[in-house]
């Protein structure tokens, strides 16, 4: 998906919600036990339930590949039930050196799909660039994530440029592939900080986890870090997919992703420049 189909889909829906597949199959309901695959049937009902609300879904791998072969045949179902007109992430946070970074790529790209994937930017350019020769496919690097212990290393000031780990790599990486190619995960958590980070990459989307359970503020986030395409994907997982967990989980998860859709409407209509 290119990032002018990703905007007509905001336009459409005047939504710019990613709902987090982490479909932890100790927390479903116990009446999904019994099926042949368990974790599929939730995401299906989810997906059913919020699909119409959302533009993004993206599933973190951990909660598929701990189950062994049978948590990636459900993340294979799930992937080939989402719409095609709704964009996918593989939170893999990946990253190696470059032959195995090309065959990370082909994996979530070529054999299950995927339109992008999340990468870890650690290892530099030559372990991101095999990530950026497939067409139509997206890398979304880590860039300032919502966790506490993202202080540890990102916000390490260079004595040569004074310039912090993070705003490094947002700057170094614009230099690797197109706004087309490149996305950012800047967290929700670090929401004072999004008018700055928005400076430094203008024309990129951001990834934003860490709205809902983790509690960052969506309207600052929209203020600040809203851009001409919107530019912005806010993940929310366990507030939506975890709304109830009885019977009624699906019909929780779309009142959940209802209202969080008519904030991110009223937002558009604020902020979008
Ligand atoms: O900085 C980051 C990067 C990734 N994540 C992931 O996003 C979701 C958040 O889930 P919630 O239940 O909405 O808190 C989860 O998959 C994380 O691994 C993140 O939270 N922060």
């Amino acid at each position: 998906m290119t990032s002018s189909q990703l905007f007509e889909q905001i336009r459409k829906k005047k939504s710019y919600l990613c709902v987090g597949l982490d479909t932890d199959i100790t927390k479903i309901p116990k009446h999904l036990l019994s099926s042949d695959d368990p974790v599929f049937e939730f995401n299906k009902q989810i997906i059913d339930a919020t699909h119409a609300y959302c533009v993004a879904y993206k599933p973190n791998i951990a909660f598929y590949e701990a189950l062994g072969p049978k948590g990636w045949e459900s993340l294979q179902k799930t992937l080939n039930y989402i719409p095609k007109d709704i964009f996918t992430i593989a939170d893999a946070k990946r990253g190696d050196i470059g032959n195995t970074s090309a065959l990370y790529a082909r994996a979530f790209f070529e054999q299950m799909n995927f339109d992008s994937i999340t990468v870890a930017p650690y290892m530099g350019e030559d372990s991101v660039k095999p990530f950026l020769q497939f067409q139509n496919k997206w890398v979304i690097l880590l860039a300032h994530t919502s966790n506490s212990g993202s202080a540890d290393f990102q916000l390490i000031e260079s004595k040569v440029t004074g310039r912090k780990l993070y705003e490094e790599v947002l700057l170094k990486s614009q230099e690797w592939g197109t706004k087309d190619q490149i996305m950012y995960v800047v967290g929700a958590t670090q929401s004072e900080k999004f008018k700055e980070i928005r400076d430094i990459a203008p024309e990129h989307f951001f990834l934003v986890p860490g709205y809902g359970v983790q509690g960052g503020d969506l309207q600052t986030v929209s203020k600040y870090g809203m851009n001409r395409t919107c530019g912005l994907l806010v993940n929310a997982a366990r507030s939506i997919i975890y709304a109830s967990n009885d019977h009624d989980f699906a019909s929780a998860a779309k009142k959940e992703s209802i209202s969080v859709q008519q904030q991110m409407e009223q937002y558009l209509d604020l902020y979008l420049k």
